[in-house]
């Protein structure tokens, strides 16, 4: 990946980044400073995204051609207490919505906003397309609801857009790439934290066994966003995940046999990480069992774009944060 990969953009416009504290926009600094992209990066403290006001005060202040809105709000067993639903839909929902208002009228602009695997709601056993309908509404949970509501905020401005705009004006179309992923992993609290904090206080642990998925990396997932944006690849929903399944189990026995093996302080024996069904896990919050999604479309879009990386698996990745992770808490 290169910055030259961005060709057909105003250089001199910085790259705007939502949600810079967050595991993907952590992982979206390193990356684009790595690329020596110009960017600006903001957390909540720059522009509340519950405020609209704020947001198209500093839509108009730095005036982005490329847009990567990696905010959320991702407190999924929180999201259902009362007076949380219209919070998560002002930032999961409206907020997106403003972003893809601002951009959808700016030549050759893009949109990368990342959404979850948690607007399925088990209508299928194998992996779900791109294609596959959503929900039902009904069957999700709240966070699931704000991410289904702000894909669909997206599509349907830029859908406005295209169609009332000029047809001479079509070379120049703005885009957007949802990209879908689930399970995602960085630098901030995720599952793998804390099963590795519960496996070095606890002699047994149960881990929910029957809902499937694939373990991501935010910095993977950022390296993604990226690759779209400075791409020629249509518009629309993309699933980001790696290759390889795991249930949230096998990703607990997973991650602690890796920390483990590199010397850090775990007391739970592998044999005593209980599988269990998610019945027997009451949280607020009802999670898909089926949480595959297929990466067909994202492959053959990376391969139209020449991306030379290697597609990866979720072990493999993993065992890399996991060593890492393990070798930083050593040191500290
Ligand atoms: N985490 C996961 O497992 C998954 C995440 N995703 C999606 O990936 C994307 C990135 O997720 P991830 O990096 O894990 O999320 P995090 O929860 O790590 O980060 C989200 C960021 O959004 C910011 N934010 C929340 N509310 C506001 C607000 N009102 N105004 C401004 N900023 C706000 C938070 O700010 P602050 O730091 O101040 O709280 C935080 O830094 C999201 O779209 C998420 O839905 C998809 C599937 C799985
Ligand atoms: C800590 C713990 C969790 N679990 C279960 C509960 C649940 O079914 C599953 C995951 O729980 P968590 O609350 O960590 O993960 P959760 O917040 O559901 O993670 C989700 O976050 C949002 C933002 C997404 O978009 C999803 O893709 C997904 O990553 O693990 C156990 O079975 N045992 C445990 O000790």
């Amino acid at each position: 990946m290169s910055y030259s990969s961005f060709e057909l953009l105003d250089h001199s416009r910085p790259v705007l980044v939502f949600g810079r504290n967050g595991q993907v926009g952590r992982a979206l600094q390193v990356c684009l400073k790595d690329l020596k992209v110009p960017a600006v990066f903001l957390g909540r403290a720059d522009c509340d995204l519950t405020s609209e006001s704020s947001i198209v005060k500093v839509l108009n202040r730095y005036q982005p051609q490329v847009i990567i809105n990696a905010a959320a709000y991702t407190a999924v067993d929180k999201a259902e207490n009362l007076g949380e639903r219209d919070h998560a839909f002002a930032i999961n929902a409206r907020a997106p919505a403003v972003m893809a208002s601002y951009i959808a009228n700016v030549a050759h602009g893009i949109l990368v906003h990342y959404s979850t695997d948690y607007v399925f709601a088990d209508t299928k056993k194998d992996a779900y397309f791109e294609t596959d309908p959503v929900g039902p509404v009904e069957n999700l949970n709240i966070y699931g609801q704000s991410k289904l509501a702000g894909e669909r905020a997206i599509e349907e401005v830029f859908n406005l857009a295209h169609n009332s705009g000029h047809t001479s004006y079509a070379d120049k179309f703005a885009r957007y790439f949802i990209l879908r992923t689930s399970w995602v992993y960085g630098d901030g609290g995720n599952f793998i934290r804390t099963i590795l904090r519960l496996a070095a206080e606890r002699d047994q642990l149960k881990v929910v066994a029957d809902q499937v998925g694939a373990p991501t990396s935010a910095q993977w997932l950022a390296e993604i966003g990226v690759q779209m944006a400075g791409s020629r690849v249509e518009s629309g929903i993309y699933h980001a995940v790696p290759d390889g399944e795991a249930s949230w189990h096998g990703l607990a026995v997973f991650a602690i046999e890796t920390a483990a093996s590199c010397g850090e302080g775990i007391e739970v024996r592998s044999e005593n990480i209980l599988p269990i069904p998610a019945s027997d896990y009451p949280v607020p919050a009802k999670r898909p069992y089926n949480s595959r999604l297929s990466s067909a479309k994202l492959k053959k879009a990376l391969s139209e774009m020449a991306f030379t990386g290697q597609y990866p698996h979720w072990q493999k990745q993993v065992e890399a944060y996991v060593k890492e992770y393990v070798s930083n808490s050593l040191k500290s």
